[in-house]
């Protein structure tokens, strides 16, 4: 069977500089913590700020399919009404390649009685979830997910009893904050400790304690690396949700890259999410160090590489081999779409991406089609090197719905023009 061609759109470079008023949308990471803990939760919470999107989407479809009233009064609001227990639904949950509703549900679902299959799409079944299914476990779950990656199928009995469960977080934070979140519906305490000390973005299950608290939940600290949950479970709440640092990353890299003055309506300051750190690295442009480490600030990497490319020096990123195991493989797309627009412009070595910057690439004709491998964060980082090269096109640009649906309109806003397809 062919494959229907992706949809293509040309970004027309701007010499002016870009300048207007862009709200990034709501947060992805606390819209589908929030969405859940509202759900464990007796009673209505109102989630305003919210980000409306294909991966909060997924996260309330699922939810109410396991019987949570989800009601959406606006375009950024949901409100959540739940009597604080998710019963067993009818089918697979479909979670899309949405990597916080898979992870968090799939530890929640030990907490309904009945049978909970949590699935996605082909992305999805490649992103490993092993070490969270292996902590369930032990924790006394009945699960399996015989590739190692979604579908995992969950035998729920309606809770588990608790008790100190280890769990590597170097793969993915998302099976910390998951134990964490399902933790507080627990019989009795739960303990979760991280093996080894890698942990992508730590800043992820700070945020994950922070929506626990707001609704609640009792966590505290005895060791570093380790968290104690109460078994509390969760009070409804109305809970206000801050806009996305990684959304805004891109508006911050167009700003610096064109000298002009966006305006997100809140400073970097305010962000609690971990990619709100690499406003000060984007700041420093052209300027950027040498070696960047990723490590915690995962989601912004894309755009600082492409920023880097028009840096002045050279820049290794480091600290990002889990990028490989994102919405798809970012530190070989990263390489293939800079070395699309000249060649050896990115470079893997080992895990680490090389970005080789030339300031003078702004200003210049270098036709480049860069694969986005349906990744929401290649295609708008790439986008920003079409603000400054001529002829870079983005394939498939429909797929920035999974979290900023309105990335196109609002670049478009500050003066960008396109040729294409405009999702
Ligand atoms: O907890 C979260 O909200 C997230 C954690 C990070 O993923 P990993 O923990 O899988 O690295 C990040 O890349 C993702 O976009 C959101
Ligand atoms: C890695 C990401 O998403 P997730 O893991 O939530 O699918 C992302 O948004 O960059």
């Amino acid at each position: 069977m062919t494959q229907p061609a992706l949809s293509k759109l040309t970004i027309l470079p701007t010499t002016a500089a870009l300048t207007g008023r862009v709200m990034p949308p709501g947060s992805k990471s606390i819209t589908n913590r929030a969405l859940l803990v509202a759900a464990l939760a007796k009673g209505t919470s109102r989630l305003s700020g919210a980000l409306k999107s294909d991966d909060t989407r997924y996260m309330a479809q699922a939810l109410r399919d396991m019987g949570v009233a989800i009601d959406e009064p606006d375009a950024t609001s949901f409100i959540v009404t739940s009597d604080g227990r998710l019963k067993a639904p009818a089918g697979p949950l479909f979670l899309g390649n949405a990597g916080t509703a898979t992870r968090f549900l799939t530890a929640a679902a030990a907490l309904v009685d009945g049978t909970v299959v949590v699935d996605g799409d082909e992305h999805m079944r490649k992103r490993p979830i092993l070490p969270l299914v292996e902590a369930l476990t032990r924790l006394g779950v009945a699960i399996s997910a015989p590739s190692g990656c979604p579908p995992v199928t969950i035998q729920g009995q309606g809770g588990f009893e608790g008790g100190l469960v280890e769990v590597d977080g170097g793969l993915s934070s998302q099976y910390v904050s998951a134990l964490l979140m399902a933790g507080a519906c627990a019989r009795n305490p739960v303990d979760v400790v991280l093996t080894g000390q890698e942990i992508g973005a730590r800043g992820y299950v700070d945020l994950t304690l922070a929506t626990m608290r707001a609704f609640g939940a009792e966590v505290s600290e005895p060791a570093s690396g380790g968290w104690r949950i109460a078994p509390t479970g969760y009070a409804a709440t109305d809970y206000l949700i801050e806009p996305d640092a990684s959304a805004a990353t891109y508006l911050w890299a167009a700003e610096v890259l064109t000298g002009g003055a966006i305006d997100l309506g809140v400073p970097a300051s305010a962000f609690t999410q971990p990619d709100a750190r690499a406003h000060e690295l984007i700041a420093a442009f052209p300027n950027l160090p040498a070696e960047i480490d990723g490590s915690q600030m995962q989601d912004a990497v894309p755009t600082l590489a492409v920023l880097a490319a028009f840096n002045r020096t050279p820049v290794r990123f480091t600290g990002i081999a889990n990028l490989r195991v994102k919405e798809c493989d970012r530190v070989a797309a990263l390489a293939q779409g800079l070395s699309r627009i000249r060649t050896g412009l990115g470079v893997e070595e080992g895990d680490d991406l090389l970005v080789a910057s030339d300031p003078a690439l702004a200003g210049q004709t270098l036709p480049a089609e860069i694969d986005t491998f349906a990744d929401h964060r290649i295609a708008m980082s790439f986008a920003l090197a079409g603000l400054k090269i001529g002829g870079v096109t983005i394939l498939d640009p429909g797929c920035v719905a999974k979290t900023y649906p309105d990335y196109w309109r609002a670049l478009g806003s500050l003066g960008v023009r396109f040729e294409g397809d405009v999702p």
